[in-house]
């Protein structure tokens, strides 16, 4: 037996900067630590009274595993493929604005960190660098994410530009026709610092997102002048007829909703109350996924995010049907802590956390995960604490 050493037990991650993060909730803590609590509260945050941003958690702590033994996993496969493409992982990055509020690089970090792992970023609208440099700083597959704008002719012309940067795909973002009241951002009076704008958009579509007053937030405000609240079913099929890339809706929580779609010859669907920030009360997405999942053929692939912290949440997430999951915070608190490579790591972790999920559920590979995995507990998810609240 090796004898003891004089070395001290480790601190829990939490206790100070100098330890290495673990898990994305380390993460959270040092990025938390760094930020202006401002920016933080802007990504942390949801709308209302928080609720369905505490019940994104709350929905994946309901569900416990079934595992099975005596299965070979000496070699487990995370591989899978996004409308037709193959990917090393079925976890994605969410789309996010604004990815220089936390990292000097911005986006073009992000997605180098997704490319190291072949794992698929979607590029926000509202990016901070333009979805070309993304493109040019990408490896891995890259969809670009879309608000309706009421000028359709911006719309159009950043699909035709999607086009020539490659991206393989447009999500549009269907659960925005405005920003939800976020009350932290209205307390803190949040607006962007000068340096920080929407790369993607000409200054025309600019104005007004620096200047910030107490009890307002620039980003609520101009979201109010620019994005079209008027976007319909019919208008879907005028940007259907518009393009021949992909189209993916964001935000879909009901079965006639995403019946309606693939109809309209939509393949994909991302199940998501856009992490609690839009429709507070919302139903969880982990639970909306079975209802839409049944609702569209097949050939109609349905993401999911919101709340996906660890390894076992993605397995929960396809057993119930789900192609793949999207991370957002965590990615951003990856960015935040160590830019590029701390995205890189808080991504290697969710992969490294999964691949063991599978082999301790004895589920070696992607299509050998079903809902016979799963047991919905009956007691109630486990009470959060203050400091879980903010790390949905
Ligand atoms: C800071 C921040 C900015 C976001 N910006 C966008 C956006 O521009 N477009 C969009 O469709 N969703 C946006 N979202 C929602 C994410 O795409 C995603 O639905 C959500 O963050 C997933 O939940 P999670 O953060 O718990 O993983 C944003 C989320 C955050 C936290
Ligand atoms: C106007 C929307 C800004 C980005 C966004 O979607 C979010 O903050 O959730």
């Amino acid at each position: 037996m090796n004898a003891p050493t004089d070395r001290a037990a480790p601190a829990h991650p939490a206790d100070g900067p100098e330890q290495e993060p673990l898990s994305p909730r380390d993460y959270a803590t040092a990025a938390r630590a760094e930020l202006d609590p401002a920016v933080w509260d802007y990504i942390a945050g949801g709308s209302g009274d928080e609720v369905t941003l505490r019940g994104e958690r709350a929905a994946y702590d309901r569900y416990r595993l079934r595992p099975r033994t005596l299965v070979d996993v000496s070699y487990c496969e995370l591989g899978t493929t996004l409308l037709g493409r193959p990917v090393a992982l079925p976890i994605g990055i969410a789309p996010m604005a604004y990815h220089r509020l936390v990292d000097a690089e911005g986006e073009t970090a992000t997605v180098r960190a997704a490319g190291a792992l072949d794992a698929l970023t979607i590029t926000s609208t509202f990016a901070s660098r333009t979805l070309e440099e993304t493109a040019r700083a990408a490896s891995g597959p890259l969809w670009l994410q879309l608000y309706v704008l009421r000028e359709r002719k911006v719309t159009e012309s950043l699909v035709r530009r999607a086009e020539a940067a490659g991206y393989r795909a447009l999500v549009i973002t269907v659960d925005a026709p405005r920003m939800a009241r976020r009350e932290r951002d209205l307390r803190n009076g949040f607006h962007l610092p000068s340096h920080i704008r929407p790369a993607n958009l000409d200054d025309e579509h600019t104005g007004g997102l620096h200047t910030g007053r107490a009890g307002g937030s620039t980003l609520a405000a101009h979201a109010d002048r620019h994005h079209d609240a008027a976007f319909t079913w019919q208008d879907l099929a005028w940007l259907r007829s518009l393009t021949g890339l992909p189209l993916v809706l964001k935000g879909v929580l009901t079965a006639q909703d995403a019946r309606q779609a693939a109809d309209l010859g939509v393949e994909g669907l991302i199940v998501s109350t856009h992490g609690g920030r839009q429709l507070d009360g919302a139903i969880a997405a982990l639970d909306a996924l079975p209802e839409v999942v049944a609702a569209v053929p097949d050939a109609c692939e349905v993401l999911v995010d919101g709340g996906v912290r660890r390894g076992t949440d993605v397995l929960k997430a396809l057993a119930l049907g789900a192609r793949a999951v999207l991370v957002g915070r965590p990615v951003l608190w990856g960015l935040a802590v160590g830019g590029a490579a701390g995205a890189e790591r808080v991504l290697t972790t969710l992969r490294d956390e999964l691949a063991e999920a599978m082999a301790l559920t004895g589920r070696p590979r992607i299509d050998t995960i079903g809902p016979d995995l799963l047991h919905r507990s009956p007691d109630p998810a486990y009470p959060l604490t203050p400091d879980d609240r903010d790390m949905a």
